[in-house]
C-alpha cells in the first residue's frame, strides 16, 4: 500500500502533478488536499481507470486525514512569481504554508518522504527541517527539495546545442533552486567540450534563469506548472520506485548534507559549513541511500559556486530561523 499526498493539489502544478501520479500502478492512494476545489478535481481523477484509489479534503479541518499515515508528501502549495519577483519575495507568504502544512505531516505522517516544491526551495526545505526536529521526528534521510526541473531543463537546453536526445542526456545541476544559485556541470557532460566558452556561459544562465524566461511568458499569470508537474512527477515516482522495489535510482536533489555524512565529504570540501545542497544522491528504500561525489569541477564553474555559497547560506538561515526563532508552533 502506497499512500502519496499532493498538497496545493487544486493548484496549477498540482493538477497536473497529480493527473501524472495518477497513472502509476506503484501508487495505491492519491490524496488531494488543498484550501480549495479538491472535491472536483479528485472527482474528476477518480474516474481514471488505474490503481490508486483518489481521494478529495478540502480546507484545514481536513488536513490531518488527507495527510495521515502517507508514505510520499509533495508539496506544490502556495504563491507563485510574477514578473519583477524573486523567489525570495515569496518567503513571506510561503513560509508559512510550508510551515504549517509540515506541522501535520510531522504528527499525522511523520514516516513519509517529503517532496519540497513550493519556492523559495532553498528556504522551504530548512523551514520542514526544523518542524520536524522540533517534533523530534526529524530523519534527513527523508526530506527532499524538488530541484528536478533545473535537470529537466539542462538536458532540454544542453540537447539543443550538442544534439542528442533530451530524454536521456543527463546534466547534473547543485546547488539550490534560484538564479545563481543553480550550478549545472556541464564540463561533465560529454559532447560540451565542443561548445565554445561563450556558448557554454550562455547555457548556463539560461538554465540559472529558465523560470525567468516562463514568468515572463506567463506575463502574470504565473510561473511554470506543466514542466513542473513533469519534473515533480518524475521525482516523487522516483522516490516511490526506490521505496517500494528498492531500486537504486539517482537523482539531484537539495537535502541536508547530514543525511550521508561520509558521502557528503567532497561537497563538504567544496561548499564549507554549508548544510543544505542540491547533490547527487542515491535512493532507496529510506530515501537517500548514499550522497555521490558532485565529481570535478573546472574554474568557470568553481567560479559559479564562489557566488552560490554566501546566497545559499543567506536563504538557508532565514527557513531555519523563521522555525527557530518564529512563534510557537
Ligand atoms: N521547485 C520548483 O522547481 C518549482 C517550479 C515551479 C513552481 N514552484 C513553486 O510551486 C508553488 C505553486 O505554484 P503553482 O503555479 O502551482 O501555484 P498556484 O497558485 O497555481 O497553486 C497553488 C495552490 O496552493 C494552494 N494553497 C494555498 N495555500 C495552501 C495551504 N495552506 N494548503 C494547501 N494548499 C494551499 C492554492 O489554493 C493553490 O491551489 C509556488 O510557490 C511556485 O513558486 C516551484
Ligand atoms: O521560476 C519560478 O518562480 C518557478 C520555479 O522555481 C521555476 O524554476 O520555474
Amino acid at each position: 500500500m502506497v499512500k502519496v499526498t499532493v498538497c496545493g493539489a487544486a493548484g496549477g502544478i498540482g493538477q497536473p502533478l497529480s493527473l501524472l501520479l495518477k497513472q502509476s500502478p506503484l501508487i495505491t492512494h492519491l490524496s488531494l488536499f488543498d484550501i480549495v476545489n479538491t472535491p472536483g478535481v479528485a472527482a474528476d481523477l477518480s474516474h481514471i481507470n488505474t490503481k490508486a484509489k483518489v481521494t478529495g479534503h478540502v480546507g484545514t479541518a481536513q488536513l490531518e486525514e488527507a495527510i495521515k499515515d502517507s508514505d510520499v508528501v509533495v508539496i506544490p502549495a502556495g504563491v507563485p512569481r510574477k514578473p519583477g519577483m524573486t523567489r525570495d519575495d515569496l518567503f513571506k507568504i510561503n513560509a508559512g504554508i510550508v510551515r504549517d502544512l509540515a506541522v501535520a505531516a510531522a504528527k499525522f505522517a511523520p514516516k513519509a518522504f517529503m517532496c519540497i516544491i513550493s519556492n523559495p526551495v532553498n528556504s522551504t526545505v530548512p523551514i520542514v527541517t526544523e518542524v520536524f526536529k522540533h517534533f523530534n521526528v526529524y530523519d534527513p534521510k527523508r526530506i527532499f527539495g524538488v530541484t528536478t526541473l533545473d535537470i529537466v531543463r539542462a538536458s532540454t537546453f544542453v540537447t539543443e546545442l550538442i544534439g542528442g536526445d533530451a530524454a536521456t542526456l543527463r546534466v547534473p545541476v547543485v546547488g539550490g533552486h534560484s538564479g545563481v544559485t543553480i550550478l549545472p556541470l556541464l564540463s561533465q557532460v560529454a559532447g560540451t567540450d565542443k561548445l565554445s566558452q561563450e556558448q557554454i556561459e550562455a547555457v548556463t544562465k539560461r538554465i540559472q534563469f529558465g523560470g525567468d524566461e516562463v514568468v515572463k511568458a506567463k506575463d502574470g499569470a504565473g510561473s511554470a506548472t506543466l514542466s513542473m508537474a513533469f519534473a515533480g512527477a518524475r521525482f516523487a515516482l522516483n522516490i516511490v520506485e526506490a521505496a517500494v522495489n528498492g531500486t537504486a535510482i539517482t537523482e539531484c536533489t537539495y537535502v541536508h548534507l547530514d543525511a550521508d555524512k561520509e558521502g557528503a565529504k567532497d561537497t563538504k570540501a567544496v561548499v564549507g559549513e554549508l548544510e543544505y545542497f542540491s547533490v547527487p544522491v542515491q535512493l532507496g528504500r529510506n530515501g537517500v541511500e548514499k550522497i555521490l561525489p558532485i565529481g570535478a569541477v573546472n574554474n568557470y564553474e568553481k567560479k559559479l559556486f564562489d557566488e552560490a555559497v554566501p546566497e545559499l547560506k543567506g536563504n538557508i538561515s532565514k527557513g531555519a530561523s523563521f522555525i527557530t526563532e518564529g512563534a510557537k508552533l
